[in-house]
């Protein structure tokens, strides 16, 4: 079975990567990005969300990065998507990779939709913490956390449920319950408490000697896939 991360695993497999296996994060982001893409077109079609706005929030993390790449490629592939990215990182990446959003005519939106507006969303992806969050959230995020949690409108997290404790899991005053997990590399051990309707792996980057170092037992991805479903089980 697929192991599951402590959130200090996690961290040194990152460090890993980039130390020792001398990837940038630019890649591995656009990689991440780009597998939670084809996880969610898999999942939801554009049918199926008819014209509906995919609003992707962004946190001020890698996870937020992923969060922007994946917008893109969600408008690539033909989705009606839309960014709310309320506290910007003042650094390259994250400037060129909002500047691309724009330039592909995503709406980067500066205030949450209020709740006439819920109708015009279909799905919300929630890139606002990942591996390095640290309970509980902090005051400038609780309105877009609530937003998430109230509005009904299906989550798709990325990575971790944005606001559960990387290795216990929810919060005790409840948090969100997304539809849709999507772990990156390995899932984190909050995912066991998963109850959401699929759970898909992505970041398929992993080279097979730092895979056996920390006995990841990763699935196998079919082909050339760069994601595989873990729950409900692939026939
Ligand atoms: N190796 C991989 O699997 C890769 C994963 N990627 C993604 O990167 C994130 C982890 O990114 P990191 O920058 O380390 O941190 P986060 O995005 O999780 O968040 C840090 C960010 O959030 C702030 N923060 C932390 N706790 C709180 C809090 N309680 N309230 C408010 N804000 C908080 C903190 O200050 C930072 O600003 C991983 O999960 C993947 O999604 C890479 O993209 C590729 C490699
Ligand atoms: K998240």
């Amino acid at each position: 079975m697929v192991k599951y991360l402590t959130q200090e695993e996690a961290t040194n497999i990152d460090v890993q990567l980039f130390n020792d296996y001398k990837f940038s994060v630019d890649q591995l982001m656009e990689l991440a990005g780009l597998s939670c893409a084809h996880a969610i077109a898999k999942s939801y079609s554009k049918e199926q969300l008819s014209n509906k706005y995919i609003i992707v929030c962004c946190g001020p993390g890698n996870n937020g990065g992923d969060g922007l790449v994946c917008a893109r490629h969600l408008k690539l592939f033909g989705y009606c998507t839309s960014v709310y990215y309320p506290k910007r990182t003042d650094k390259p990446l994250y400037h060129n990779l909002t500047h691309q959003c724009q330039e592909m005519n995503i709406p980067i939106i500066d205030q949450l939709p209020n709740e006439a507006e819920y109708d015009k969303y279909g799905l919300i992806v929630d890139a606002l913490f990942g591996f390095s969050f640290k309970p509980p959230v902090r005051s400038n995020f609780i309105p877009v956390m609530d937003f998430m949690k109230r509005s009904k409108i299906p989550v798709i997290s990325i990575d971790i449920p944005s606001g559960w404790d990387v290795e216990k899991g929810e919060p005790e005053e409840g948090g969100i319950k997304p539809e849709m997990l999507i772990s990156l590399t390995a899932p984190k051990l909050c995912a066991k408490q998963f109850t959401g309707k699929y759970h898909y792996l992505g970041g398929r980057f992993v080279p097979p000697k730092l895979e056996e170092a920390y006995n990841l037992c990763l699935p196998e991805y079919q082909g050339t896939e760069c994601c595989v479903l873990l729950k409900p089980k692939q026939q």
